[in-house]
């Protein structure tokens, strides 16, 4: 069997920055992904040092191998913080009024792709399959190539992918795509975003996608596919029923003292949507005044690439926001809102979660978003809560039993939290039924053997992207 050489941005190592659980979805997906198969997980380290050395540091913890590398600060500063999180990131979530261009990103992103290139290349072996993460390596497997590298590489995307009317705005926007023509595979979360990726390939460089689905490109063969990415089912079922899980459970469910619970879980992102989730809530409170003393919101929102300005500012802006609704609702022996801003290990996580009548998952732009799946696989099957979920985020192609809401319409939310806590019991259970059964048959571990499967093959894609194409517009 082939071993998985897996290359990401953030690598889940004990030392890595923000490991005690604030690492978002890609990091979770991927440990348990590669606990199951041989290979190295290779990436930066989290960490920061003086002068760039390449120097790889091996690991062996909890059945995955890791190699990381250290960078420097002037590569966290243009390629991380620039590149990948002021120009990128903003863009594929379709905020172009975020989205900052600058020469010397782009430069220092090429840079740090290199890097990677020349620090991971001595690990891969002939029979290797390579699997490259996010909007981070874009032009990685471009850069192998050129350094020889013949193995089968994919790449799969966690983030959207943007309309072509969007991403032409990105200077250089030709260079970036036909970089990643270097892979033999191109995942996407959703049909939604594969389907925007193959309007670009047609509109701006006149490509032909294959009925097959496939894109011949320079006498090469690329398959692009959706491939929506779940979480380890069975490893979070197994978290969500221990003594840590049900003590976190017991604690909160104490600390509310009979009332009625929401619940957000979201790295301090712009992307997720948290002032508008606030705002609906408020107006929840105000729309139904016999509930206000009834129902709490817990929202934990971890920080999240605190050196960049716009999430500064929307850290501030939620402060000033739960300021202004606890000043306005509250009373002296209830507060509504219990805005938290750290991160907890899963397994507290999932008590929480199974303490919440209510999960509440608004991202105004979202690649999938694990949370609702987790919000999903710890409730209680016989009294389970309601799952709120934006229509924009990923995981609704598959969740469409969870109550679905435009994030963008304050009503609308506030309604749907109504109904949400009010929905009877059968309603409920029969929701939860759909949902669980599709969290549990869409797991991580069948995630990454479809995946696999492909890379490994060179399979078709058996008409995915071709019903893409004819089903969607950029
Ligand atoms: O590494 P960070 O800069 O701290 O950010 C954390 C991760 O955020 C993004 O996660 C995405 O991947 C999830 C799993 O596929 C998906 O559910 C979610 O919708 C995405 O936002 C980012 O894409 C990762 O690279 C980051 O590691
Ligand atoms: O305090 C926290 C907050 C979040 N997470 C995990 O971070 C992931 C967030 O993934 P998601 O796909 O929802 O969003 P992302 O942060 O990757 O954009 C989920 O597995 C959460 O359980 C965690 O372990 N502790």
């Amino acid at each position: 069997m082939s071993r998985l050489i897996v290359i990401s941005n953030r690598v889940s190592v004990p030392k890595a920055a923000g490991a005690a659980g604030a690492q978002g979805g890609l990091a979770v997906a991927l440990n348990s992904a590669l606990r199951e198969n041989r290979g190295i997980w290779f990436g930066w380290s989290g960490q920061e040092t003086e002068e760039f050395t390449g120097h790889l540091d091996m690991q062996r913890n909890d059945g995955v191998t890791t190699a990381t590398i250290d960078l420097e600060p002037q590569d966290i500063e243009e390629y991380y913080n620039g590149y990948a999180n002021r120009t990128l990131w903003p863009l594929f979530h379709y905020r172009i009024d975020l989205t900052e261009y600058d020469r010397n990103f782009g430069e220092g992103y090429e840079r740090v792709n290199r890097r990677f290139a020349d620090s991971v290349r001595p690990l891969i072996d002939q029979d290797d399959l390579v699997w490259v993460h996010d909007y981070h390596l874009l032009p990685l497997g471009s850069m192998l190539r050129t350094q020889g590298v013949k193995n089968r590489m994919g790449l799969f995307l966690h983030t959207p992918w943007p309309p072509t009317r969007l991403l032409v705005s990105l200077p250089f926007h030709e260079r970036l795509v036909e970089s990643m023509l270097a892979y033999d595979v191109i995942g996407f979360q959703t049909e939604e975003w594969l389907g925007s990726f193959l309007h670009y390939l047609e509109k701006e460089m006149g490509l032909d996608i294959g009925t097959d689905g496939c894109i011949e490109y320079q006498g090469r063969r690329i398959v692009a596919r959706a491939f929506p990415i779940g979480i380890d089912y069975a490893e979070f079922r197994e978290g969500a029923q221990s003594a840590e899980a049900d003590e976190a459970h017991d604690k909160l469910k104490a600390s509310v003292r009979g009332r009625k619970m929401l619940i957000g879980v979201d790295r301090l992102d712009y992307s997720k949507g948290l002032g508008e989730r606030f705002e609906s809530f408020s107006r929840f409170l105000a729309d139904n005044p016999d509930q206000a003393s009834q129902v709490v919101l817990l929202q934990i929102a971890p920080p999240s690439r605190g050196d960049v300005a716009s999430y500064q500012q929307i850290r501030e802006d939620l402060e000033r926001k739960t300021g202004h609704i606890n000043g306005a609702h509250a009373d002296v022996a209830f507060v509504p809102i219990r805005y938290v801003n750290r991160g907890y290990p899963r397994r507290q996580l999932a008590g929480f979660y199974r303490a919440a009548e209510v999960g509440l998952v608004t991202p105004l732009r979202d690649g999938m978003n694990l949370v609702a799946k987790e919000y999903v696989a710890a409730q209680k099957e016989d009294d389970p809560g309601v799952l709120i979920l934006s229509q924009f985020a990923g995981a609704a192609l598959q969740m469409d039993d969870a109550l679905l809401v435009n994030p963008h319409s304050i009503e609308h939310v506030s309604e749907t939290i109504k109904r949400a806590l009010t929905m009877p019991l059968a309603e409920r259970r029969s929701r939860h039924e759909k949902l669980l059964q599709s969290v549990r048959d869409n797991d991580v571990i069948h995630w990454r053997q479809e995946f696999v499967k492909v890379l490994f093959a060179g399979a078709l894609a058996q008409g995915s992207a071709q019903d893409a194409k004819a089903g969607l517009s950029a």
